[in-house]
C-alpha cells in the first residue's frame, strides 16, 4: 500500500478560484486588494519566490508592487519605506522578504509593519492574537498546513499531532493552530531525545526543520498523515523536503510532496490574508 499524495498545487488552485469570486465582489464595492513585497538585496531563492507572488497577484486581479532595494539599504531607509506603505490606502498587505542582510535587525522591521497590514502574521500582536484565539492574520505556511489537512478529510480534532521544529514561522504557530483545531500536540526539536519514537506516535506529523530527508520510515506510524514543510535546495539545484519521501511513501497514509505540497499553499494563504485585510479596510 502506498500513501495518498496530497497535491498542494491542486488544492491551492481551487482555493484561488474561491478567492477570485470574493475579489470580484469586493471590486464591485470599489476596493482592489493591494500587496507590496519588499526585497532587500539579490538572494536567488527569494527572486523566484517573489516572482511567484507577483504572478499570484496577477492571476487574482490584485494590485501588486514589488520593491527591490540594494543590499546596502540602511535599517532607517527600510523603516521609512514601511512607514510610507503603512499610510498608503491602496496597499492592504506589506511583506518584507526574509532573511534580511545582517546589518538590519529583523525584529525592528517586523515591529514597524502595521498590524492591519501584517499579511505574514509575524508581528508580535498578530502572534499574540493567534495564541489567544482572537481573529488575526495567520501566518501563511501554518494556515496552509491546516487547510491541506481539512480539505483532505484529515481534520486535526482528537488526533495526536507531532510537530518537529520550533521556529517562529513554522513550528510554533503550526502547533498553536493544531491546538486550536483540537488536536493533542507534541512539539519536538533538536534537543528532544528519542525523537523518532515520539514522531512514530503521531496521527499527524508536521516537519519543518530545514534538514534534508531527516524523517525516515521508522519515524512514521503506519497510516499517518505526513506534512513536509521543508524547502531545501540541494547542490544539484533540485528542491527536497525534510522527509525522505521515497522511504516514507509506503508506510504513511497521506503525504505531501516537495515541491507541489505546502509551498504553493503558502502563497495562496498570503493572497487570502491580503483579501481579508482589504475587506477589513472598507470599514
Ligand atoms: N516575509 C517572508 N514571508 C514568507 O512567507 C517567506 C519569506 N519571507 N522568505 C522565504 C520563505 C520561503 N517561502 C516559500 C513560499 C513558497 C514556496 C513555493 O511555492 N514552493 C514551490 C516550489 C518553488 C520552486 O520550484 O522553487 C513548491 O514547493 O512547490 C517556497 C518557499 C516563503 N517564505
Amino acid at each position: 500500500m502506498s500513501a495518498q499524495i496530497i497535491y498542494g498545487k491542486q488544492i491551492s488552485d481551487s482555493i484561488r478560484e474561491e478567492l477570485i469570486q470574493e475579489v470580484e465582489q469586493l471590486k464591485q464595492q470599489g476596493v482592489t486588494p493591494g500587496l507590496v513585497v519588499i526585497l532587500v538585496g539579490e538572494d536567488a531563492a527569494s527572486q523566484v519566490y517573489v516572482r511567484n507572488k507577483a504572478k499570484a497577484c496577477e492571476q487574482l486581479g490584485y494590485h501588486s508592487e514589488v520593491i527591490r532595494v540594494p543590499a546596502e539599504t540602511t535599517q532607517q531607509e527600510l523603516l521609512a519605506l514601511i512607514g510610507k506603505y503603512n499610510e498608503q490606502q491602496n496597499i492592504h498587505g506589506i511583506l518584507v522578504q526574509l532573511p534580511l542582510p545582517k546589518h538590519i535587525e529583523e525584529k525592528a522591521i517586523i515591529d514597524a509593519i502595521s498590524v492591519e497590514k501584517d499579511v505574514d502574521g509575524f508581528h508580535p500582536v498578530s502572534v499574540g492574537n493567534l495564541m489567544i484565539g482572537d481573529d488575526a492574520l495567520l501566518p501563511c505556511t501554518p494556515s496552509g498546513v491546516i487547510e491541506l489537512l481539512k480539505r483532505t478529510g484529515n481534520s486535526p480534532a482528537g488526533k495526536h499531532a507531532v510537530v518537529i521544529g520550533r521556529s517562529n514561522i513554522v513550528g510554533k504557530p503550526v502547533a498553536m493552530l493544531l491546538l486550536r483545531e483540537n488536536a493533542t500536540v507534541t512539539i519536538c526539536h533538536s534537543r528532544t531525545p528519542n525523537i523518532a519514537e515520539i514522531a512514530r506516535q503521531a496521527d499527524i506529523l508536521v516537519v519543518g526543520v530545514g534538514v534534508p530527508k531527516l524523517v525516515k520510515k521508522e519515524w512514521v506510524k503506519p497510516g499517518a498523515v505526513v506534512i513536509d514543510v521543508g524547502v531545501n535546495r540541494l547542490p544539484d539545484g533540485k528542491l527536497c523536503g525534510d522527509v525522505d519521501y521515497d522511504d516514507v511513501l509506503d508506510v504513511a497514509g497521506w503525504i505531501t510532496p516537495v515541491p507541489g505540497g505546502v509551498g504553493p499553499m503558502t502563497i495562496t494563504m498570503l493572497m487570502a490574508n491580503t483579501l481579508k485585510s482589504a475587506k477589513q479596510a472598507r470599514r
